[in-house]
C-alpha cells in the first residue's frame, strides 16, 4: 500500500491527537527505577510498556535506537518490535538513529529506515546534515519513494551544538540557517505540510534571528528533563509554533511503569502544550 507523504500523516495526526511526541528512551537508570533489570527482557518490558501507555494516543512515537542498539542484535528485534506495534496502534514512529554519511552510505542507511519494506521502515528518521546537507539526498529520495520524512538536525537542544550550528559562513549566513533554507527549498508548494523536517531544540531561548517557517515540521526536544518548558514554545518557535512537535522523553518516563501513571504525565505535558500554542 502506497503511503501518503509523511507531511500529510503528520498534519492529520497532529490535528486528531495533538502534537506531542514521547520518545522511548530505555536509559539504563530508567530500567532500574522501574524496577527492571538492565537486560534484553527489561529493555521489551520497558518499550512495551511505553508503546501499550502512549501508541493509541499520542502523534507520535519516537524511538532512541542507540538504547536498543547497546544490547546488540536482540536490542535491534526488541526496537523492530516497538515499531511495528506502535505503528500498528496508530502512532507515527520517529526512529532516533540520528544518521548522517557521504551520499553512497546514505543510500543503505535511507535502506535500513525508509524503504518500505525493511524491518526497521519508520514514519521518518532524524539525520545529521554535518557532512554537507547534498550528502543527505538519496535519504531525501527514498523518503518521497515511501512516503516517509526526514528530520534534519539544525539547531540542537545541546549547549555544544552553537559552536558548530551557529557559525557563521563566507556568505554571511549561519550554518543552521542554511540546513533550514535547504529544507524551505525540499518543502516548498507541499501541503499541508512538507515532509522534511528539522530539529530545533525547544532550550535555545530566542531564535528570532533564524527563519524557522519551512514549511515542515519542526521536532523541539528539550522539555522536562533538559529544562525547557511548553510555555517556551512560542518564544522559541514564534509564527512557526504551530508546526512544532514537541519531544518529551524522561519528563515522561520517569512516572512509569505504570501505564495510567505514564498516561497522566504525557496528558499534562499534551495540555500544557495545548495552552501554550492556543495563545500564541
Ligand atoms: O533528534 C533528537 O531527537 C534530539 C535532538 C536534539 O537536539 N536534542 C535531543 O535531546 N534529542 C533527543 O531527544 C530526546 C530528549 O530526551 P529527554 O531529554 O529525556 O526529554 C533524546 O532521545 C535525545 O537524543
Amino acid at each position: 500500500m502506497t503511503l501518503e507523504p509523511f507531511g500529510a500523516r503528520l498534519r492529520s495526526a497532529m490535528d486528531e491527537r495533538g502534537p506531542l511526541c514521547v520518545g522511548i528512551d530505555p536509559h539504563a537508570s530508567l530500567l532500574q527505577e522501574w524496577g527492571l533489570n538492565d537486560d534484553i527482557a527489561g529493555l521489551e518490558r520497558f518499550s512495551r510498556t511505553v508503546v501499550e501507555a502512549m501508541a493509541d494516543r499520542v502523534a507520535v512515537l519516537k524511538p532512541q535506537s542507540a538504547f536498543f542498539e547497546r544490547f546488540g542484535s536482540r536490542g535491534i528485534a526488541v526496537l523492530e518490535k516497538s515499531v511495528e506495534e506502535a505503528r500498528a496502534a496508530g502512532a507515527l514512529v520517529v526512529m532516533d538513529a540520528k544518521r548522517g554519511d557521504i551520499g553512497s552510505t546514505m543510500a543503505a542507511y535511507a535502506e535500513a529506515f525508509l524503504r518500505k519494506d525493511s524491518p526497521l521502515f519508520s514514519d521518518a528518521l532524524t539525520v545529521s546534515p554535518y557532512l554537507g546537507y547534498g550528502s543527505l539526498s538519496p535519504a531525501v529520495a527514498m523518503a518521497r519513494e515511501s512516503g516517509a520524512g526526514l528530520f534534519v538536525l539544525a539547531l540542537t537542544s545541546n549547549p555544544e551544538g552553537g559552536e558548530v550550528q551557529h557559525a557563521v559562513r563566507t556568505d554571511g549566513r549561519t550554518v543552521g540557517a542554511t540546513v533550514l533554507a535547504h529544507l524551505a527549498a525540499e518543502n516548498a508548494g507541499e501541503e499541508p505540510l512538507g515532509s522534511f523536517g528539522a530539529v530545533v531544540g525547544a532550550t535555545l531561548g530566542d531564535l528570532s534571528t533564524y527563519d524557522l517557517n519551512i514549511n515542515g515540521p519542526l521536532l523541539a526536544p528539550g522539555i522536562g528533563a533538559q529544562g525547557a518548558t511548553a510555555a517556551d514554545l512560542p518564544r522559541v518557535f514564534g509564527s512557526a509554533v504551530r508546526n512544532v512537535v514537541p519531544n518529551v522523553s524522561r519528563g515522561v518516563l520517569r512516572h512509569g511503569p505504570d501505564v495510567a501513571a505514564l498516561r497522566s504525565a504525557a496528558e499534562r505535558f499534551a495540555e500544557e502544550v495545548r495552552a501554550a500554542v492556543a495563545a500564541a
